[in-house]
């Protein structure tokens, strides 16, 4: 079979994009899968952080299901759903629309350009659960807001929440961000270990000037990626709760792979992120597969597109400013 795919990314965290609602695929469970343990394949032609199958919804205008280059299903991607909103909202020609996700049927807005000419979306981060049990972490409290644990480290402060994927969080010095201490821990939680059944997306942050913050994400299913959307998010809602930083303002978040915007809004009894930032198309091509050995794709056509240059300017520009704050 023939597959067209975009290749598309927000803050360098990429995937490809694959479009169910003008193309009938049919794919089974095990092919999606398949499909993502062989395309994201970082040694083959195309590589990537995940697939973002966009799908026809009964309720929403449109459902992003989004799998992790391991070939697992993640419930929610923030970045991917900026690259989804894109897409459905040039397909549907429309501003703003909802996306349905695996647990949230999500809002996503075109949003006022981040840097230069970038397409930018705002997406909204939500449901946000402290719950223990709903990440799940095996601990014996409800909530884990900037404790230690000591099973992970006797000095680092972790929180964790669900939004609703799964996040560990600890503040940092720079010394510690790119010391092996957090792959060696984000490699304890996804695998066999007591703490998380189900994995957990690691994030070592860096309290940069106020309002500013730098966040490095180890992710679950696929390892350290540029950039983590619901990381970024989480890490900013962290940020608040522990007055660093200010609900209802912006917080610049920076990354490997570049810089977004998040705002956390604080309800009476509950909380909610948007994550504002790019979703930039790289290329489109189309492969020929057989859905039995996915691996042995061909390229049958690709084409470019023009804008990353405008996000390489982004990403000089927050490259400079990490390197000034982090000297790295
Ligand atoms: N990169 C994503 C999150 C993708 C899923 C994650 N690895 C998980 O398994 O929860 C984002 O931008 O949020």
């Amino acid at each position: 079979m023939n597959i067209l795919l975009r290749k598309c990314h927000g803050s360098g965290n990429d995937f490809l994009l694959i479009d169910e609602i003008s193309s009938q695929y049919h794919f089974t469970e095990k092919d999606r899968q398949n499909l993502a343990i062989a395309l994201c394949n970082r040694k083959s032609f195309l590589g990537a952080d995940g697939i973002l199958f966009t799908m026809k919804s009964v309720h929403a205008d449109a459902k992003m299901r989004v799998f992790n280059a391991d070939g697992s299903e993640a419930s929610m991607c923030g970045n991917g759903l900026r690259c989804v909103g894109r897409y459905v909202c040039e397909l549907l020609e429309k501003d703003e629309i909802v996306i349905e996700t695996m647990k949230a049927t999500l809002s996503v807005n075109k949003a006022e350009s981040i840097f230069n000419e970038i397409p930018t979306y705002c997406v909204e981060i939500s449901p946000i659960v402290f719950s223990l049990s709903a990440l799940p972490m095996t601990l014996d409290k409800d909530h884990l807001i900037n404790e230690k644990v000591p099973e992970l480290s006797d000095q680092l402060l972790f929180s964790a929440v669900a939004v609703p994927n799964p996040h560990l969080i600890t503040f940092v010095d720079k010394e510690k961000l790119y010391d092996n201490t957090q792959e060696t821990i984000a490699k304890y939680v996804n695998g066999p270990n007591p703490l998380f059944p189900d994995g957990v997306n690691v994030s070592f942050v860096k309290e940069l000037d106020k309002g500013e913050i730098f966040v490095r994400t180890y992710e679950r299913g696929v390892g350290f990626t540029n950039a983590c959307g619901t990381a970024m998010s989480s890490s900013s809602l962290i940020s608040c709760l522990l007055s660093m930083n200010e609900f209802e303002s912006s917080i610049e978040v920076y990354n490997n792979g570049g810089k977004v915007r998040c705002v956390v809004h604080k309800y009476e009894d509950e909380y909610k992120i948007d994550l504002i930032g790019n979703a930039t198309y790289i290329y489109e091509a189309e492969i020929k597969l057989d859905l039995i050995k996915p691996e042995l794709f061909q390229v049958i056509q690709k084409s470019s597109f023009d804008e990353q240059k405008h996000y390489e300017e982004l990403e000089r520009y927050a490259n400079q400013r990490i390197k000034k704050e982090l000297c790295v």
